[in-house]
Protein backbone atom coordinates (compact mmCIF):
# COMPACT_ATOMS: atom_id res chain seq x y z
CA UNK A 1 0.00 0.00 0.00
CA UNK A 2 1.42 3.52 -0.58
CA UNK A 3 2.09 5.74 2.26
CA UNK A 4 1.78 9.23 1.84
CA UNK A 5 4.54 11.33 3.71
CA UNK A 6 3.03 13.41 6.87
CA UNK A 7 2.75 17.20 6.70
CA UNK A 8 5.88 18.89 8.30
CA UNK A 9 4.77 19.94 11.63
CA UNK A 10 7.45 22.92 11.83
CA UNK A 11 8.57 24.96 9.18
CA UNK A 12 10.58 27.88 8.34
CA UNK A 13 9.82 30.83 5.92
CA UNK A 14 13.21 33.10 4.66
CA UNK A 15 11.21 36.27 3.71
CA UNK A 16 13.07 38.94 1.47
CA UNK A 17 12.53 42.63 0.87
CA UNK A 18 11.27 41.70 -2.96
CA UNK A 19 11.63 42.66 -6.57
CA UNK A 20 10.19 43.25 -9.50
CA UNK A 21 8.48 40.62 -11.57
CA UNK A 22 9.79 41.85 -14.89
CA UNK A 23 12.64 44.49 -15.88
CA UNK A 24 9.95 46.84 -17.33
CA UNK A 25 9.25 50.07 -16.31
CA UNK A 26 5.53 48.96 -15.55
CA UNK A 27 6.48 45.68 -13.15
CA UNK A 28 8.90 48.47 -11.24
CA UNK A 29 6.38 50.74 -10.94
CA UNK A 30 3.94 48.06 -9.32
CA UNK A 31 6.59 47.10 -6.92
CA UNK A 32 7.74 50.41 -6.14
CA UNK A 33 4.40 51.57 -5.36
CA UNK A 34 4.12 48.85 -2.85
CA UNK A 35 7.47 49.40 -1.43
CA UNK A 36 7.14 53.20 -0.80
CA UNK A 37 3.63 53.07 0.35
CA UNK A 38 4.81 50.86 3.36
CA UNK A 39 5.29 53.21 6.12
CA UNK A 40 7.91 51.40 7.40
CA UNK A 41 10.16 52.64 4.59
CA UNK A 42 8.11 56.24 3.79
CA UNK A 43 7.07 57.90 7.23
CA UNK A 44 5.58 61.11 5.81
CA UNK A 45 1.69 61.94 6.36
CA UNK A 46 -0.15 60.31 3.15
CA UNK A 47 -1.62 63.79 2.47
CA UNK A 48 2.07 64.59 1.66
CA UNK A 49 3.31 61.38 0.32
CA UNK A 50 0.96 60.02 -1.89
CA UNK A 51 1.01 63.05 -4.52
CA UNK A 52 4.56 63.13 -4.29
CA UNK A 53 4.56 59.59 -5.15
CA UNK A 54 2.08 59.15 -7.87
CA UNK A 55 2.71 62.23 -9.62
CA UNK A 56 6.45 62.60 -9.53
CA UNK A 57 8.39 59.84 -7.89
CA UNK A 58 6.88 56.85 -9.45
CA UNK A 59 6.66 58.25 -13.28
CA UNK A 60 10.29 59.17 -13.13
CA UNK A 61 12.05 56.57 -11.05
CA UNK A 62 10.25 53.50 -12.91
CA UNK A 63 11.90 53.96 -16.45
CA UNK A 64 14.97 54.89 -15.20
CA UNK A 65 14.94 51.53 -12.44
CA UNK A 66 13.96 49.44 -15.13
CA UNK A 67 17.10 50.27 -17.57
CA UNK A 68 18.86 49.38 -14.25
CA UNK A 69 17.20 46.08 -13.90
CA UNK A 70 17.34 44.86 -17.51
CA UNK A 71 21.45 45.26 -16.97
CA UNK A 72 21.27 42.72 -14.11
CA UNK A 73 18.53 40.41 -15.19
CA UNK A 74 19.17 36.77 -15.14
CA UNK A 75 17.25 34.02 -17.26
CA UNK A 76 15.53 33.23 -14.47
CA UNK A 77 14.17 36.86 -13.35
CA UNK A 78 15.51 39.18 -10.87
CA UNK A 79 18.63 38.28 -8.55
CA UNK A 80 17.00 38.85 -5.61
CA UNK A 81 14.38 36.31 -6.55
CA UNK A 82 16.40 33.56 -8.12
CA UNK A 83 19.24 33.65 -5.56
CA UNK A 84 16.28 33.87 -2.53
CA UNK A 85 15.15 30.75 -4.45
CA UNK A 86 18.07 28.84 -4.37
CA UNK A 87 18.78 29.74 -1.01
CA UNK A 88 15.63 28.44 0.18
CA UNK A 89 16.54 25.20 -1.85
CA UNK A 90 19.68 25.14 0.00
CA UNK A 91 18.45 25.03 3.48
CA UNK A 92 15.57 22.96 2.74
CA UNK A 93 18.29 20.44 1.62
CA UNK A 94 19.68 20.94 5.31
CA UNK A 95 16.68 20.30 7.16
CA UNK A 96 14.50 17.47 6.02
CA UNK A 97 12.28 17.25 8.73
CA UNK A 98 11.17 21.05 8.23
CA UNK A 99 9.20 22.47 5.63
CA UNK A 100 11.23 25.69 4.27
CA UNK A 101 10.29 27.95 1.60
CA UNK A 102 10.50 31.63 0.77
CA UNK A 103 8.46 34.79 0.79
CA UNK A 104 8.76 38.56 -0.01
CA UNK A 105 7.85 41.18 1.75
CA UNK A 106 7.26 43.58 -1.48
CA UNK A 107 5.23 41.63 -4.68
CA UNK A 108 5.58 37.60 -4.66
CA UNK A 109 5.56 35.39 -3.68
CA UNK A 110 3.78 37.53 -0.97
CA UNK A 111 4.49 37.58 2.23
CA UNK A 112 0.71 37.30 3.62
CA UNK A 113 -0.57 34.47 1.48
CA UNK A 114 2.89 31.91 2.29
CA UNK A 115 2.37 32.47 6.59
CA UNK A 116 -1.45 31.76 5.02
CA UNK A 117 -0.86 28.85 3.10
CA UNK A 118 1.50 27.48 5.70
CA UNK A 119 -1.30 27.97 8.30
CA UNK A 120 -3.78 26.27 6.56
CA UNK A 121 -1.80 23.67 5.22
CA UNK A 122 -1.33 22.70 9.76
CA UNK A 123 1.81 23.85 10.35
CA UNK A 124 2.10 24.04 14.50
CA UNK A 125 5.19 26.22 14.56
CA UNK A 126 6.15 28.81 11.51
CA UNK A 127 9.45 30.08 12.19
CA UNK A 128 9.97 33.12 10.02
CA UNK A 129 13.24 34.13 9.28
CA UNK A 130 13.68 37.91 7.52
CA UNK A 131 16.97 37.71 5.32
CA UNK A 132 18.46 40.97 7.20
CA UNK A 133 21.07 40.06 9.28
CA UNK A 134 21.36 43.79 10.79
CA UNK A 135 17.64 44.60 12.72
CA UNK A 136 16.17 48.08 11.56
CA UNK A 137 12.33 48.92 11.78
CA UNK A 138 12.53 49.67 7.99
CA UNK A 139 13.07 45.91 6.93
CA UNK A 140 12.80 43.60 9.86
CA UNK A 141 9.71 45.52 11.61
CA UNK A 142 7.93 45.72 8.57
CA UNK A 143 8.27 41.87 8.03
CA UNK A 144 6.83 41.76 11.67
CA UNK A 145 3.75 43.95 10.40
CA UNK A 146 2.53 41.58 8.29
CA UNK A 147 3.05 38.65 10.13
CA UNK A 148 1.05 40.30 13.10
CA UNK A 149 -1.53 41.13 10.89
CA UNK A 150 -1.92 37.68 9.74
CA UNK A 151 -1.39 35.61 13.10
CA UNK A 152 -3.03 38.07 15.29
CA UNK A 153 -2.59 36.68 18.62
CA UNK A 154 1.41 35.72 17.19
CA UNK A 155 0.31 32.30 18.36
CA UNK A 156 2.27 29.51 16.10
CA UNK A 157 4.65 32.59 14.41
CA UNK A 158 7.96 33.73 15.45
CA UNK A 159 10.57 35.44 13.62
CA UNK A 160 13.95 36.07 14.33
CA UNK A 161 14.71 39.73 14.46
CA UNK A 162 18.77 39.62 13.94
CA UNK A 163 21.98 37.55 13.38
CA UNK A 164 24.55 40.20 13.06
CA UNK A 165 27.11 38.68 14.80
CA UNK A 166 26.01 34.64 14.46
CA UNK A 167 28.83 32.54 14.77
CA UNK A 168 27.94 30.47 11.66
CA UNK A 169 27.09 33.78 9.77
CA UNK A 170 29.95 35.57 10.62
CA UNK A 171 32.28 32.87 10.07
CA UNK A 172 30.56 32.29 6.03
CA UNK A 173 30.84 35.75 5.58
CA UNK A 174 34.76 35.85 6.56
CA UNK A 175 35.44 32.41 4.62
CA UNK A 176 33.42 34.31 1.58
CA UNK A 177 36.20 37.08 1.86
CA UNK A 178 39.63 34.64 2.38
CA UNK A 179 38.14 32.53 -0.43
CA UNK A 180 37.59 35.84 -2.54
CA UNK A 181 41.38 37.21 -1.78
CA UNK A 182 42.37 33.71 -2.55
CA UNK A 183 41.69 33.18 -6.00
CA UNK A 184 41.49 37.38 -7.17
CA UNK A 185 44.30 38.78 -4.39
CA UNK A 186 43.77 41.40 -2.01
CA UNK A 187 43.44 45.45 -2.35
CA UNK A 188 44.97 47.94 -0.46
CA UNK A 189 41.55 48.55 1.50
CA UNK A 190 38.45 46.27 2.54
CA UNK A 191 35.45 48.36 2.39
CA UNK A 192 32.31 47.18 4.05
CA UNK A 193 28.89 48.77 2.39
CA UNK A 194 25.62 48.35 4.08
CA UNK A 195 22.51 49.76 2.80
CA UNK A 196 21.69 53.15 4.23
CA UNK A 197 18.59 54.62 6.06
CA UNK A 198 17.85 57.96 7.21
CA UNK A 199 19.75 59.11 10.30
CA UNK A 200 16.70 60.84 11.59
CA UNK A 201 15.77 56.86 12.65
CA UNK A 202 19.03 55.60 14.10
CA UNK A 203 18.37 59.41 16.33
CA UNK A 204 15.19 58.08 16.92
CA UNK A 205 16.57 54.03 18.70
CA UNK A 206 17.11 52.25 15.52
CA UNK A 207 19.62 49.99 16.18
CA UNK A 208 20.74 49.32 12.47
CA UNK A 209 24.01 51.32 12.24
CA UNK A 210 25.08 49.53 15.99
CA UNK A 211 24.03 45.59 14.50
CA UNK A 212 26.39 46.39 11.25
CA UNK A 213 29.19 47.89 13.29
CA UNK A 214 28.98 44.88 15.24
CA UNK A 215 28.92 42.35 12.68
CA UNK A 216 31.62 44.22 11.16
CA UNK A 217 33.62 43.84 14.18
CA UNK A 218 33.14 40.23 14.15
CA UNK A 219 34.04 39.49 10.66
CA UNK A 220 37.40 41.60 10.91
CA UNK A 221 38.30 39.54 14.40
CA UNK A 222 37.69 36.15 11.80
CA UNK A 223 40.10 37.76 9.46
CA UNK A 224 42.72 39.14 12.15
CA UNK A 225 42.33 42.61 10.25
CA UNK A 226 43.64 45.66 11.75
CA UNK A 227 41.31 48.63 12.33
CA UNK A 228 43.73 50.52 9.32
CA UNK A 229 43.06 47.68 6.82
CA UNK A 230 39.00 47.93 6.57
CA UNK A 231 36.64 50.50 6.47
CA UNK A 232 32.69 50.99 6.81
CA UNK A 233 30.26 53.00 4.93
CA UNK A 234 26.41 53.51 3.85
CA UNK A 235 25.02 52.96 0.12
CA UNK A 236 21.84 53.67 -1.80
CA UNK A 237 20.85 57.21 -0.50
CA UNK A 238 16.79 57.64 -1.49
CA UNK A 239 15.10 61.35 -0.78
CA UNK A 240 16.84 64.08 0.17
CA UNK A 241 17.48 64.18 4.09
CA UNK A 242 20.89 63.46 5.53
CA UNK A 243 21.09 59.39 5.44
CA UNK A 244 23.97 57.93 7.29
CA UNK A 245 27.57 58.67 6.84
CA UNK A 246 30.10 58.22 5.15
CA UNK A 247 28.48 57.62 1.94
CA UNK A 248 29.72 54.75 -0.05
CA UNK A 249 29.78 56.24 -2.87
CA UNK A 250 31.64 59.79 -1.77
CA UNK A 251 33.91 57.91 0.08
CA UNK A 252 34.84 55.53 -2.86
CA UNK A 253 35.76 58.41 -4.97
CA UNK A 254 37.72 60.13 -1.76
CA UNK A 255 39.98 56.68 -1.51
CA UNK A 256 42.25 57.54 -4.23
CA UNK A 257 43.72 60.60 -3.29
CA UNK A 258 44.07 58.54 0.50
CA UNK A 259 46.50 56.52 -1.79
CA UNK A 260 43.87 53.32 -2.15
CA UNK A 261 44.85 52.00 -5.65
CA UNK A 262 42.67 48.80 -5.68
CA UNK A 263 39.42 48.24 -3.11
CA UNK A 264 37.61 45.33 -2.28
CA UNK A 265 33.71 45.84 -1.15
CA UNK A 266 31.80 43.25 0.42
CA UNK A 267 28.11 44.08 1.24
CA UNK A 268 27.05 41.64 4.15
CA UNK A 269 23.68 43.63 4.64
CA UNK A 270 22.82 41.84 1.51
CA UNK A 271 21.89 38.09 1.75
CA UNK A 272 21.72 37.85 -1.71
CA UNK A 273 22.90 39.30 -4.39
CA UNK A 274 20.72 42.16 -5.81
CA UNK A 275 20.27 45.77 -7.57
CA UNK A 276 22.01 47.35 -4.64
CA UNK A 277 25.38 45.28 -5.32
CA UNK A 278 25.39 44.17 -8.64
CA UNK A 279 24.34 47.19 -10.57
CA UNK A 280 25.17 50.14 -8.04
CA UNK A 281 28.40 48.77 -6.73
CA UNK A 282 30.18 46.29 -9.06
CA UNK A 283 28.92 48.59 -11.80
CA UNK A 284 28.09 52.24 -10.97
CA UNK A 285 30.64 52.38 -8.11
CA UNK A 286 33.27 50.52 -9.90
CA UNK A 287 33.49 53.17 -12.48
CA UNK A 288 32.99 56.18 -10.24
CA UNK A 289 36.30 54.89 -8.17
CA UNK A 290 38.53 54.20 -11.21
CA UNK A 291 37.08 57.68 -12.45
CA UNK A 292 38.71 59.04 -9.07
CA UNK A 293 41.78 57.84 -10.11
CA UNK A 294 41.46 54.42 -8.14
CA UNK A 295 42.69 51.25 -10.08
CA UNK A 296 39.93 48.64 -9.34
CA UNK A 297 37.00 47.80 -7.36
CA UNK A 298 36.83 44.26 -6.47
CA UNK A 299 33.44 43.21 -5.95
CA UNK A 300 33.10 40.70 -3.47
CA UNK A 301 29.58 38.33 -4.11
CA UNK A 302 26.95 37.97 -1.43
CA UNK A 303 26.93 34.57 0.32
CA UNK A 304 23.95 33.98 -2.12
CA UNK A 305 23.30 30.20 -1.96
CA UNK A 306 26.87 29.15 -0.71
CA UNK A 307 26.97 26.02 1.67
CA UNK A 308 28.11 28.06 4.50
CA UNK A 309 25.27 30.28 4.35
CA UNK A 310 22.74 27.55 3.71
CA UNK A 311 24.11 25.60 6.80
CA UNK A 312 24.15 28.83 9.10
CA UNK A 313 21.04 29.81 8.51
CA UNK A 314 20.22 26.43 8.67
CA UNK A 315 21.79 26.08 12.36
CA UNK A 316 20.02 29.42 13.43
CA UNK A 317 16.26 27.81 12.70
CA UNK A 318 17.52 24.36 14.16
CA UNK A 319 18.37 26.45 17.57
CA UNK A 320 15.52 28.86 17.44
CA UNK A 321 12.79 26.08 16.79
CA UNK A 322 14.40 23.64 19.61
CA UNK A 323 14.07 26.47 21.68
CA UNK A 324 10.37 26.82 20.92
CA UNK A 325 9.91 23.17 21.25
CA UNK A 326 11.55 22.99 24.37
CA UNK A 327 9.98 25.95 26.05
CA UNK A 328 13.65 27.30 26.97
CA UNK A 329 13.04 30.41 25.59
CA UNK A 330 10.41 33.87 25.99
CA UNK A 331 7.88 34.18 23.63
C1 LIG B 1 19.42 45.28 3.27
C2 LIG B 1 18.63 46.08 3.90
C3 LIG B 1 17.86 47.19 3.36
C4 LIG B 1 17.52 48.34 4.05
C5 LIG B 1 17.89 48.69 5.48
C6 LIG B 1 16.76 49.15 3.15
C7 LIG B 1 16.24 50.41 3.47
C8 LIG B 1 15.63 51.25 2.55
N1 LIG B 1 15.51 51.09 1.18
C9 LIG B 1 14.86 52.17 0.63
C10 LIG B 1 14.54 52.38 -0.73
C11 LIG B 1 14.82 51.48 -1.79
N2 LIG B 1 15.56 50.31 -1.70
C12 LIG B 1 15.55 49.69 -2.91
C13 LIG B 1 16.13 48.48 -3.23
C14 LIG B 1 16.61 47.55 -2.31
N3 LIG B 1 16.73 47.73 -0.95
C15 LIG B 1 17.20 46.58 -0.36
C16 LIG B 1 17.45 46.37 1.00
C17 LIG B 1 17.31 47.31 2.02
N4 LIG B 1 16.65 48.49 1.95
C18 LIG B 1 17.39 45.63 -1.42
C19 LIG B 1 17.85 44.21 -1.21
C20 LIG B 1 17.05 46.23 -2.62
C21 LIG B 1 17.18 45.63 -4.01
C22 LIG B 1 15.91 44.99 -4.52
C23 LIG B 1 16.11 44.30 -5.84
O1 LIG B 1 15.10 44.11 -6.54
O2 LIG B 1 17.19 43.88 -6.26
C24 LIG B 1 14.79 50.46 -3.84
C25 LIG B 1 14.43 50.05 -5.28
C26 LIG B 1 15.42 50.43 -6.27
C27 LIG B 1 15.39 51.92 -6.52
O3 LIG B 1 14.33 52.46 -6.84
O4 LIG B 1 16.44 52.52 -6.35
C28 LIG B 1 14.33 51.60 -3.14
C29 LIG B 1 13.45 52.71 -3.66
C30 LIG B 1 14.53 53.05 1.69
C31 LIG B 1 13.77 54.36 1.52
C32 LIG B 1 15.01 52.49 2.88
C33 LIG B 1 14.97 52.98 4.27
C34 LIG B 1 14.21 53.91 4.73
FE1 LIG C 1 -0.75 56.49 -2.45
FE1 LIG D 1 16.42 49.58 0.02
Amino acid sequence: MATSTPPARDAVLLVNLGTPSAPTPRAVRRYLAQFLHDHRVVQLTRWLWCPLLHFLILPLRSPRVARKYAEIWMDEGSPLAVHTRRLAEAVQARLPDVRVSHAMRYGEPALASALAGLQASGAARILVLPLYPQYSTTTTASVVDVVEAVAADGDGVRVVDDYAVDPGWVSAVAGSIRAHWQAQGRGDLLLFSFHGIPQRLVDAGDPYRRRCEAGVEAIAAALALESADYRVAFQSRFGREPWLQPATDQLLQALPAEGVRRVDVVCPGFAVDCLETLEEIAMQNAAAFRAAGGESLSYIPCLNDAPAHAEALAAIATRALDAWRTGTDGP
